[in-house]
């Protein structure tokens, strides 16, 4: 107690979109940040013209609308901080403002949920599966099951409920959305990573303020996880050595387990990761280990071993 009685006793704003996800992220942050620090937290709705139009617009428009509105109020101080998930923000580092925190990351992988509580494997060829992501897409049809992939939209809730009115067989999804709504339990199958790897990022937070508050990015730094960090940097910088944008077939996931070298304990990292065309036809699919200190030369360089096998052919590529 004494120890928050000499804090400023004004509450941290954060940042937060108004989304059912955006709000349950925020949430989970804002009650540990005034759990381990003893600073309470207010939400802060950021409007964008996105989300006072149609989420279909919302969809179109990418979340980069939402993401720079964000960046822009922590950049001109009307919040304090803000929330991401981490696979929706562009790679490159924005200017003037600190990923102060990478939060513990949940399960990164990709859930299934389909009508009667079926599996992918018990889909029946011609049922219908809804996804928007080329990525999602491009690994289900490498499934070769005959599944036809039907192009969906709209936020967690609408995408469910194509299954539940019949509309379609099934849809895919983040788990750790999911979860981070209550709704963990409807998935009828957790993907595995052997058939669909995660988008790079997937299911885990960014936690951001600006640089030039260093005792907020001090601050914040206690909800990091190092392992989480260096994962989700080694799964970004393969991204961005393949040039590829956040709509792109890429998956990859990087796994932190506690390994061994020259009878020293060290954190590795064990990286596998997917190109694949549209039409999940051709696919380059590679894996790489390294220490968790050079996770970002861990990414660089799968990626140009990649590259060095025709993944870059395999992007540009489009269903006919
Ligand atoms: N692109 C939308 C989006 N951004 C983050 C998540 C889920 C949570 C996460 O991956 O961290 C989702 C929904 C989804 O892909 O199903």
């Amino acid at each position: 107690m004494s120890r928050m009685a000499d804090m400023t006793g004004k509450p941290l704003r954060l940042g937060t979109r108004r989304s059912a996800l955006a709000m349950a992220q925020s949430g989970h942050v804002a009650a540990a940040v005034t759990e381990l620090t003893g600073r309470e937290v207010e939400l802060v709705e950021i409007t964008t013209y996105g989300d006072t139009s149609r989420e279909h617009l919302a969809q179109i428009g990418g979340t980069g609308v939402f993401v720079s509105a964000l960046r822009d109020a922590l950049l001109e101080g009307s919040v304090d901080f803000a929330v991401h998930s981490l696979k929706d923000l562009p790679t490159a580092d924005p200017e003037g403002l600190s990923l102060a925190a990478v939060p513990l990351r949940q399960d990164p992988r990709d859930a299934l949920i389909a009508r009667d509580g079926l599996t992918l494997g018990e889909l029946p060829a011609g049922s219908r599966i809804g996804t928007g992501s080329p990525r999602r897409a491009a690994q289900l049809r490498a499934l070769g099951l005959g599944h036809e992939i039907v192009p969906i939209r709209g936020n967690v809730d609408t995408r469910i409920k194509f299954v539940t009115s019949g509309e379609l067989d099934a849809v895919v999804l983040a788990k750790a959305g999911l979860a981070r709504l209550g709704r963990a339990e409807e998935a009828t199958e957790v993907l595995d990573p052997l058939q669909m790897l995660p988008a790079p990022g997937q299911g885990a937070l960014a936690v951001e303020c600006a640089s030039s508050d260093a005792s907020l990015v001090e601050l914040l730094g206690v909800l990091d996880d190092p392992g989480t960090r260096g994962a989700v940097l080694a799964e970004r910088m393969l991204l961005a050595e393949l040039e590829a944008g956040c709509s792109a077939p890429v998956g990859a996931l990087a796994d932190v387990s506690a390994g061994e070298s020259d009878g020293e304990e060290v954190t590795e990292l064990y990286l596998r990761a997917i190109v694949a065309s549209a039409d999940g036809a051709h696919s380059v699919r590679l894996s790489a280990t390294g220490p968790l200190d050079e996770a970002a030369s861990l990414g660089r360089s799968l990626a140009a071993e990649m590259l060095a096998r025709g993944a870059a052919g395999l992007m540009g590529e489009r269903v006919p």
